[in-house]
């Protein structure tokens, strides 16, 4: 793995000279055309593209709910028990995510408030191949069945029985075999047999990506997910085979994937260079996560920990982990970053399965700006007001002033029809 030692300038430089990935203008076209052609067409071009891209005729994209059940009764009991209490800890961490609003009536004859609405119908996309990752499932259906939303409608094109499972645990309510653009353009404007949602979720291939870019403002969209980062700040007295081990664990999902540790230890950046080589060589995923450590990763060594949190805050990497003594006594220096793992013990895959905190994290940077999916995601809020005749009096040559000011007669005026005569 490269280890730098340049200057914490040098280094904050390189960090802001990375943008995000502009899309490929042949793939916009090609994305455009079959959104068109879905919002025209219907189930007719859904099962078009469906055939040409998928190679897969089907008569109905619903998934029965037989071959739900059967695919709950088929897995094995072990991957069932983990699920469940994979599901467990992500209800018991995303309760308290729940907002009810509030109404405060602090002021005499006046009542003001904000309620909090669930979205109505949102549609999660889970991604084909190696990517149908069941645990993904459960971390977009569970906030959004907290948050009360009355139809959750999956999309996949590759509906295996751990995928179909998990959305069972999950209480996803439909299920469709679809995929890529025509699976987004589906959700967001409906067919006869697609509902259209309001909001949609989660992460996809770049045709899948483009598709949601370009449906947003018809429905409302999650993020675009980028590749899995993840950053370790450690010093001399981290274990280096479990920082290695934490490394890979986000290389192997993807070439693209960035695996960064940022040290105050020249000791400890060579260990877990030498671990990472010797991990990777018995390494099942070891040509993808090579491609990782070796592309994208690096490891930094700056002279102090003020310098390690400064360039970590400006990479705001999805997954951080804090492996230093006593780990909790940093987290008042994150600034940026999807999720924190504090400590040994608190190894990323941990959060990546069971600990109960979300998966689906800010990527690319932007967890300067991001938070994680959350119950949040799947509500909107609304506000009222009520006065009284004489807590309307009492401020209505305030509004009638400030009306005017802006040149709008007629909202001075709708104040002044309620004047008591
Ligand atoms: N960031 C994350 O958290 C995260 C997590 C899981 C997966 N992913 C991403 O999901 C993706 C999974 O990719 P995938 O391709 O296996 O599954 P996918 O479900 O994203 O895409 C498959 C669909 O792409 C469409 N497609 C394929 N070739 C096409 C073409 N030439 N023109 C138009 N449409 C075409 C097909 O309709 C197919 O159904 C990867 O890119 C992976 O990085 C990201
Ligand atoms: N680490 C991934 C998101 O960053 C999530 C995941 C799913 N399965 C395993 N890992
Ligand atoms: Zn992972």
């Amino acid at each position: 793995m490269k280890i730098t030692t340049d200057s914490l300038e040098k280094q904050l430089a390189n960090v802001q000279k990375r943008t995000a990935q502009l899309t490929d203008p042949k793939i916009e076209a090609a994305v455009r055309e079959i959104i068109e052609t879905v919002q025209a067409k219907g189930d007719a071009a859904v099962r078009d593209y469906t055939k040409k891209f998928d190679g897969v005729e089907l008569a109905d994209f619903k998934i029965s709910e037989e071959r739900i059940d059967a695919a709950y009764e088929n897995i094995d009991p072990k991957t069932k028990e983990a699920l469940e209490v994979a599901r467990d800890n992500i209800i018991s961490f995303h309760k308290k995510e729940v907002e009810y609003g509030f109404v405060d009536t602090e002021k005499a004859g006046v009542m003001r408030g904000q309620k909090v609405i669930p979205l109505a119908s949102v549609g999660l996309y889970v991604p084909g191949g190696t990517a149908a990752y069941p645990s993904s499932v459960l971390m977009n259906a569970i906030p959004g069945k907290l948050a009360g939303v009355k139809r959750l409608v999956m999309v996949t094109p590759d509906p295996t029985e751990a995928v179909l499972a998990a959305a069972k645990i999950a209480g996803v309510d439909d299920i469709y075999q679809l995929g890529g653009a025509q699976a987004i353009a589906a959700l967001a404007y409906g067919t006869e047999t697609v509902p259209r949602v309001d909001k949609i979720f989660g992460p996809g291939n770049v045709y899948v990506a483009t598709a949601k870019k370009m449906v947003f403002g018809q429905v409302a969209i999650d993020m675009i997910a980028g590749p899995s980062e993840i950053g370790i700040i450690a010093d001399y007295s981290a274990k280096p085979k479990q920082i290695a081990a934490d490394l890979l664990s986000q290389a192997e999902h993807d070439r693209l994937a960035r695996p960064i540790l940022v040290t105050n230890s020249m000791k400890l950046a060579g260990s877990v260079s030498n671990e990472v080589e010797l991990q990777l060589q018995t390494l099942p995923r070891e040509e993808i996560a090579r491609e990782s450590v070796e592309e994208q990763g690096f490891i930094s060594v700056l002279p102090d920990l003020d310098q390690v949190f400064e360039l970590m805050n400006a990479i705001a990497p999805e997954h951080l982990e804090i492996q230093l003594p006593n780990p909790t006594g940093y987290l008042s220096l994150v600034e940026n970053a999807g999720s924190v793992f504090l400590g040994q013990y608190a190894s990323e895959p941990l959060g990546d399965y069971v600990a109960g905190p979300n998966h689906i994290l800010p990527t690319s940077g932007t967890a300067r700006f991001s938070s994680p999916v959350g119950v949040y995601d799947f509500i909107k809020r609304t506000q009222f007001i009520q006065y009284s005749a004489a807590a309307l009096e009492k401020e209505a040559q305030y509004v009638t002033t400030l009306a005017r000011v802006e040149g709008l007669e007629g909202h001075a005026r709708a104040i002044e029809a309620r004047e008591a005569k």
